[in-house]
This record gives structure tokens, sequence and C-alpha cells, in this order.
């Protein structure tokens, strides 16, 4: 959401609509994300499994001015691509002209990994063609893990590389592209965030039948945060009811990105053959093992010719409308050349302004081929994307990176990963090159390593390279860090950090059955953790149960499964858990006076003031001080700001964490030698867990967006599961299945996958995400708090 705000103020700020607008837009937008505030920070203490923690992501409210303030000083040191692309010596101009750092994206079961695996196929990669759940039981390459081929789902994102052969005008040039294939469930989000963090472009894949679905939605959203260029390709043109220009208008309409196709299909359902390309206007099949062959035709079939003028026309009155050199040709009525065509795609593509739509089937092996010379041709390589970095020796002032070899060494450190041989860090090589043995410095410790072993991946496989040049990804070995650590060769003070980390919404309390499980226990916990910024993990200290979060059943279920294969150990897991928070409704006032004597020097701090709701961010809490008169000295007040901290962690009606809190402090009073910092900080968490009652405490639960896409028959059924869990947003009824979006609080939605399948035959499918916090029913409020005081009370008789 900030970075959205971030945009929409500069928008505002800066000439809307020109090319220099969009791009100052684009690069305060890339400047909010890598904000040092959103920096997720880890501490580790003692054991590390029982002490962990993490500071949660922080929002300034002032994103979009710093925001703002940092594209304008961008401009005013004329950083533009241009500038930069001029500095460039020839050969690397042509070496970052030929790489396409892409991942691709979208809704579960669209069919990434299968396209992923034609991808492999046809640039030489692999051999022959698993498919995902394939009946040779050998799996798709990019689901590498066992647990992914049996369930036939995604759970890791998986890099690979690969060279394509884009043949054009009888000329071959070879394109270097790093790939990352990633999971469409929900549950494992982090994976496409950290994906678009790094990627320059995407390949937003789409369903033939259903178009937009609630994932698209998702990812849309994530690549809109990292401003992550696409073309898209709709999927499963050989299904019934395959209809492309739905999907088409779908782009158009839901995810706001103005969108034409840039072909037609030739036959349609199990009679499709390939595609009408409509910039060159000529036909394009696929022959051969596997469609290895692409056969190209100048013939447009007679009975698509009119249609193909219309999709072609269409095709360019949307591009005229967000490029202006096509607007001006279409003004003056003038038909422009496919080089024109493409190059205006291009423009707009990296601009964020617009997507083609191409189609095929990757089962089918049909159609991806042209696919893959679009990558080429309308996505970015390094050079022309703005990649940015934070001066830490001049206040964090904006730096923008260049891909060039010849410049001192900036990485980012965005996936780690266990594997059999150590943990493995993937590295994006933002500026300058790196050689193996060489020494890095992590920014944020200052930590220096030594680079032992530098690897290209591919998924669970790994090639030794002994340099990785600037712009391109790769996996070190050998190197102690975080997820979203940045490295420096140590000649520039530069941080670069990272993504945005969602905050879980489910936990569940879980411990080994074998006591002697112990260690791998706690080994598993502390990789997991390393790995995934989403999964989290605490010791409650009243109960002393271990406690993991995540982003749903199955994110959590699949560490339970993880465990139990990998590392042997059996576990036995409570009910699963919501995520409440508190909060106040209405203003209060407080005068709390701590004073306490036992013998030596006592406890003595009055703290007076009030505390309301944030109305700034009902998400976050703020402190402020008024005091007068120094009635409370300054190092007093710090205290009291961290009693308030504190005192938010658990709040006083469940011991879930406080959100929209406002404390005020306005007086108070010290003694002579019985004030301390403990003494301010405990009157302040006392005095707020008093007024927090005067207050109007409020138990919140989270509600989540649920998505359900069933066959229409079972419409009247979905319609009563859905009638008692939360209210109904939107149905949208198709050709055969309808999809309905509803409110749900999470609560309600425990073991809903069951009855789902019982309503539904098992066809139905569901899909939920975070949406906000709202007052659970007082109903409910009252059983949870009284729940949790029969909890206290049976520990305090123990
Ligand atoms: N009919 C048809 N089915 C396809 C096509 N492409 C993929 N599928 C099938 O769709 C299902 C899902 O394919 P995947 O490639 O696993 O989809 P995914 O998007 O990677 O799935 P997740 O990673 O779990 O989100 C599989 O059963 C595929 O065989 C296609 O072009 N046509």
């Amino acid at each position: 959401m900030r970075v959205i705000r971030a945009a929409a103020a500069l928008n505002s700020g800066c000439a809307v609509g020109t090319r220099q607008g969009a791009r100052l837009a684009g690069l305060a937008c890339r400047a909010a994300v890598t904000s040092p505030s959103s920096t997720p920070c880890y501490s580790f203490r003692l054991s590390g499994l029982r002490h962990f923690s993490r500071s949660p992501v922080s929002r300034s409210s002032s994103a979009a001015e710093a925001a703002l303030k940092q594209a304008k000083e961008l401009a005013a040191a004329n950083m533009t691509p241009e500038a930069a692309a001029a500095r460039m010596t020839p050969e690397e101009a042509k070496r970052l002209s030929m790489v396409r750092n892409i991942g691709i994206a979208a809704h579960i079961d669209s069919g990434k990994t299968t396209v992923t695996e034609r991808i492999l196929f046809y640039t030489g990669r692999v051999k022959a063609i698993h498919e995902v759940r394939g009946r040779d039981g050998v799996g798709a390459k990019m689901d590498s893990m066992e647990l992914e081929r049996e369930r036939g789902i995604t759970i890791q994102s998986a890099a690979t590389f690969a060279d394509w052969k884009k043949v054009e005008n009888g000329k071959e040039e070879t394109y270097h592209f790093n790939l990352i294939d990633t999971p469409g469930h929900i549950d494992f989000t982090i994976e496409v965030e950290r994906a678009m963090r790094v990627l320059d472009g995407a390949v937003m894949v789409l369903c033939a039948v259903s178009g937009v679905q609630s994932q698209t939605i998702t990812v849309d959203r994530q690549m809109k945060r990292y401003n992550v260029p696409r073309i898209s390709f709709v999927n499963k043109m050989d299904r019934m009811g395959a209809n492309p220009f739905k999907a088409v208008e779908m782009i158009n309409s839901k995810l706001k990105i103005p969108a034409a196709a840039i072909q037609i299909p030739i036959g349609s359902e199990k009679e499709f053959e390939g595609v009408v390309d409509l910039i060159h206007m000529r036909s394009i099949r696929n022959d051969g093992l596997r469609g290895i062959n692409v056969k190209v035709s100048n013939q447009v079939p007679e009975h698509l010719k009119e249609l193909a003028e219309q999709k072609r026309q269409e095709l360019i009155e949307k591009l005229a409308d967000v490029d202006d050199e096509m607007a001006e040709m279409f003004l003056d009525e003038k038909t422009p050349t496919p080089e024109q065509i493409k190059a205006a795609i291009r423009r707009a593509t990296i601009a964020l302004k617009f997507t083609p739509v191409m189609m095929g089937t990757a089962l089918a092996d049909k159609s991806i081929q042209p696919m893959l010379d679009a990558v080429c041709d309308y996505l970015p390589n390094p050079s022309n994307i703005d990649n940015m970095a934070l001066d830490r020796s001049k206040g964090e002032q904006p730096v923008r990176l260049m891909p060039y070899n010849s410049l001192p060494f900036v990485g980012l450190a965005f996936k780690l990963e266990e594997n059999p041989y150590g943990q493995l860090t993937y590295i994006r090589v933002y500026q300058g090159s790196l050689k193996k043995g060489q020494y890095l410095f992590n920014s944020r410790n200052d930590k220096k390593v030594r680079i032992p072993r530098i690897v290209r991946m591919h998924s669970n496989e790994m090639e030794d390279v002994s340099e990785i040049g600037a712009g391109e990804i790769c996996a070190v070995f050998g190197v102690e860090c975080a997820s979203g650590d940045t490295f420096t060769d140590g000649r520039l003070p530069y941080g670069m950090s990272s993504m945005y980390v969602p905050d879980s919404v489910m936990s569940l309390s879980i411990k080994p059955k074998r006591s002697s499980d112990a260690d791998a226990f706690s080994k598993a916990m502390n990789r997991f953790m390393r790995e995934d910024p989403t999964f989290r993990l605490h010791v409650d200290e009243e109960s002393e149960e271990t406690i993991i979060s995540g982003m749903g059943e199955l994110h959590l279920d699949i560490y339970v499964e993880r465990l139990r294969r990998e590392y042997k150990v059996d576990c036995e897991t409570g009910k699963p858990r919501v995520a409440y928070r508190e909060t106040i409704s209405k203003r209060a006032d407080y005068d709390f006076l701590l004073k306490r004597q036992s013998g030596g020097p006592g406890d003595y701090a009055r703290v007076v003031g009030w505390i309301e709701p944030n109305v700034d961010d009902a998400e976050g809490n703020k402190f402020e001080t008024k005091v007068v008169g120094g009635n409370i000295p300054d190092k007093y007040l710090a205290a009291c700001g961290k009693g308030f901290e504190e005192a938010c962690i658990k709040g006083p009606l469940l011991g879930h964490k406080v959100i929209g809190a406002h404390m005020v402090v306005t007086d108070g009073a010290t003694h002579v030698t019985d004030s301390s910092d403990y003494a301010f900080n405990l009157a302040t968490q006392m005095a707020f867990r008093k007024a927090f009652v005067d207050a109007g405490g409020v138990v919140l639960e989270p509600l989540m967006k649920t998505t359900i896409t069933a066959p229409a028959e079972f419409q009247g059924n979905i319609l009563m599961l859905m009638n008692k869990r939360g209210s109904i947003v939107d149905t949208e009824v198709g050709a055969d299945e309808f999809t309905m979006v509803a409110e749900c609080s999470l609560n309600a939605m425990f073991g809903f996958s069951t009855h789902l399948r019982a309503a539904t035959q098992g066809k139905g499918e569901f899909s939920m995400e975070f949406s906000h916090y709202a007052a659970a029913p007082p109903h409910l409020q009252k059983e949870l708090i009284a729940a949790h005081e029969k909890e206290l009370e049976a520990k305090r008789t123990k």
C-alpha cells in the first residue's frame, strides 16, 4: 500500500502522462520499496530457536514525500537511462542487450511449470519434457522437491538459465535468459515477492478459459509493487471454452493495464493449430517432435483475414493510447511498419503502460517459441531498468546502479537455500562482476566473506562458473547472511534492501513426538526461518509451547511434512490458531504512580496523559510526548516510549499484538533516588494496560479475501457454505464454471477445504488472502477473553 500511495502522490506531483513523469514515478516506486525502513531485521539470541525475534516491516507515513524527493534528486543528477547507456562500451552494451532476467508468474495451475518445461526443452537445457504429475513419474524439472512432484504444485521458486537462439530476417542471435518459475499458491507468496524484487521482466501466464483469476490479481499487485514490465501468455488454448479475447478484456478491465492481443488463434480448442502474428500478418505453426520446429508462412488463412485486420487495428489503437510516437502516426493516418509497431510495444511495455498478449498451449507444445521471441523483443535488459541503492555515507541518498562489469561490485542476496553441499545464497548482481575467491562485505554488518564457489542454478542442479557479470543472477556457497542483505566489494558504502514481507495470519503449536529429536527439530526450524521470512517461530512464555506461524494452513502443513521427510522428525501439532490483534476505540486518560519500596533503592515513576485510537495508521502504533517544564527528563521519556512498545507486543485482552494505538505522555514526576529507566518503562506499561480497558479495548480478527471456483452446477451448495462464513462480495458465472469472492473471518475457514470437497465432489478450488483486520463479533470476543482468563488463572494456581 505504501508503495502504491507513493506512486500516486508522485504522479500528482509531476507531469502526469509524460514519459519523464512515468520515469520519475517508476524511480520513486523502486526507491520506496528499497527504503531501509522496510528491511526485515533479525535477531537470534542464545539457542536461536527459543529466542528468535523479528521486527515487522515498519512503514513510515512520509514514504511518499521521501520517494518524491529521491526522484527529484535523481532527475537533478540527470541519471537517465539514456545517459547511463551512453557511458557503456559497445561490448558491454551488446552483452547486456542479450540478457533477460525473467520470472514466470500466474494463478495456481495456469501452467507456469509446464510452460517453463517447454522453454527448457526448446532452448536445449533439457533433452526431454516431463509433465507435472506426468505418467512417467519423473515430474517437471523445475518442481524438484519430492513434495512438489507428489502434490503437483510448486512450493519453492526454482531458478535456471537458458540460451535462446532467436532468428529474425534470417539472422540468428543468442539471448541469455535467467529464469525463475514461481509458485501460484498464495501461501508461498514470499517466493513471488523475492523473485519480483530482482527480476527485470515477467511472463504473466493466464488460463484461456478462466482469464484473470484471484492469484493473477495478487501477482499483478506484486509486479506493480516492484515495477516489473510484463508480457502476457494465454495458455491452455486447447481447452474447451478457451477464449483469449476474454482474457485480454479481463487484463484491461480487472488489472487496469492497457493490453492487446498481438496474435489470434488458428483453430480452437482441440483444433488449435497455431497463431496468426498480427504484427507481420503471418501464420506460425509447430511441427516435429514436441513442436520443436516452427513453421512460418506469410499467408494468413483466408477465413481469418477479416478478424486479423480488426485485431491488428485494435492493437494499433491501443498502442496509440499509450505511446506518443504511435499516437502521432495514428493521427496522421499513417500505417506503421512491423518494426515501428514492435518498437512501440517495447517502449510501452518497459514503461509499464502496456502488455502485449500472446497465446498457445504448453501441454500440446504449440506457440511457445513466439513467446520466447517476445521476451527478447519486449522485455527489458538489465540496462533498461532503474535499479537504485542507498548511499549510507550520504544520509542514504539514492544512487543509480549501472550494470557495468568495470564498476565496483554491488549485489543483493535475495534467497537462501540449504542443500547437501551447504548454504546456497542466490545473488542478483546489479553492478560490477563477481569472481570466484573474491572477498565481499555484507553492508548490514560489515562482515567480510570470501566467495569460494559460484554456481549457476538449473533447478536443483548446478554448474560451476569462475566469474559472473553485472546484470546476472547466480548462487554462491559458504556465505553466512540473511535474505535481503546487500554485498559490496568494500569500495561503495551502499545498501539496497529489501522486499515486502507480509505478516503471518495463522499459527499452531508444535513439538517433536520423540524428545531425542529436539536437536534435529531445532536445526530444521532455524533453516526454515532463514530461508523463508514468512515462516516464524516463537516460544510462548506462558504456555512454554513452541508456536510456528505462517501464511496459511497449507504453508504450515508443508513445513510439518518437510520436518518428517527431510529431518525424520515426527511432530504433534495443536489446533491452528488465528493471529488476533487488539486495539482501542476511544480516548482514555491515565494518571499512574509506580511507588515500590522493598528495602534498598525503590522504584518511583509517575506518568500522566492519555491513549486514543491512532488516526494516522490503523495498523501502526504511535508514541508522543508533550511534557513541558521537564517534569520527566528526556532519558526517562525514552524509557516510556520503550515501555509503550513493549506493552503493545502483548495486549491486555488476549495477549495478542496491539495495533492502532496512540499514547501521549503530558506530565509526570520523578524521585531523586528511586526513579530509573526501569521504573518509567514499567509505569508506562502498567498505565497503558490500565487505560486500555477504559479506552474500549476491542479484539480484531483477520478477514480473508476468499475466492472459490467450481463447476456451475455447485453454485447453490457453495452459496450455502459461504453464507455461513462471511459476506459475498462478487459472483461471476462463466460458461461452465463460476467464481465467488467472499470476505470471511479466518476463524470460520478452518477445515474449509474438506467442506468444499464434499460440496463439489472434489471439483471446487479456493484460495485465501489476508485482506484486513476487523472487530470480531461480540460473542466471539467474550468467549476468547474468557478462555484467555481461564488459561491465566490455571497457570497462576499451578
Ligand atoms: N489442457 C491443458 N492443460 C495444461 C496446459 N498447460 C498445463 N496444463 C495442465 O495444467 C495443470 C497445471 O500445470 P502446472 O504447469 O503445474 O501449473 P502451475 O501454474 O505451474 O501450477 P502451480 O505452480 O502449482 O501454481 C497440469 O495438470 C498441466 O498438465 C495446456 O496448455 N493445456
